[in-house]
């Protein structure tokens, strides 16, 4: 499939705004995929697609996810509003033909992460959370970490959208907390250091 050929079915399923973000993030991770040394066209075609089922209905995304035994159903105990990632991993496989795993779960854990992320997994989490449109509290210090380890970059948006979730007495996605607890071990003293 052609970028052109990409670009249009995403055109046709988001809205001009959210097709915004996806251009910014699809960008934001091609160039961390040539810094870290992952394959750009891995990192485009899946930051293309990560947000394709963001305006599936609530009842379209649970019954895609109930269908699919691949789909870990934890995702069904949690806020609808993150069904949309593993549905569009099902979306690129069943309607596009994509069947590189590591695209596809990019795709499904773009949103919230789980342990033992890829590299390309790690891109795409990563440039949604960076991407030069978010402005939350917090992210330009990401940006900040993602100019020079891309671990700590993570851990840090990872525990970022922890707290926020906290914050609100929201339930947190247990694979983000795994994925929180494998990198905090290998950058948890780096990330302190930093912040001292
Ligand atoms: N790890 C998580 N566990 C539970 N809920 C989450 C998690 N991450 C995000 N959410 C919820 O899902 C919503 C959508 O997340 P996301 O797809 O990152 O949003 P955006 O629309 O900004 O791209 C968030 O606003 C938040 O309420």
């Amino acid at each position: 499939m052609t970028k052109e050929e990409v670009l249009k079915i995403i055109k046709e399923r988001l809205p001009e705004k959210r097709y915004e973000h996806t251009l910014r993030v699809t960008d934001t991770a091609i160039v961390l995929a040539e810094k870290y040394g992952e394959d750009p066209q891995k990192a485009e075609l899946a930051s293309l697609l990560h947000d394709i089922a963001k305006y599936f209905s609530e009842q379209e995304l649970y019954e895609t996810i109930t269908q699919h035994p691949e789909v870990p159903n934890t995702f069904l105990h949690y806020h609808p509003s993150i069904w949309h990632a593993p549905v569009g991993a099902v979306y690129a496989q069943e309607h596009l033909g994509i069947l590189d795993m590591d695209i596809l779960n990019a795709i499904t854990y773009h949103t919230t992460g789980r342990e033992g992320m890829s590299l390309l997994e790690k891109i795409v989490f990563l440039a949604d959370y960076i991407e030069p449109g978010r402005h939350f509290p917090g992210v330009d210090e990401v940006r900040t970490l993602a100019e020079s380890d891309l671990d700590q970059a993570v851990a840090k948006a990872l525990a970022n959208t922890i707290q926020y979730l906290v914050g609100k007495y929201a339930s947190v996605f247990p694979d983000t907390i795994h994925a929180y607890n494998d990198l905090v071990t290998k950058v948890g003293k780096e990330l302190q250091l930093k912040e001292k």
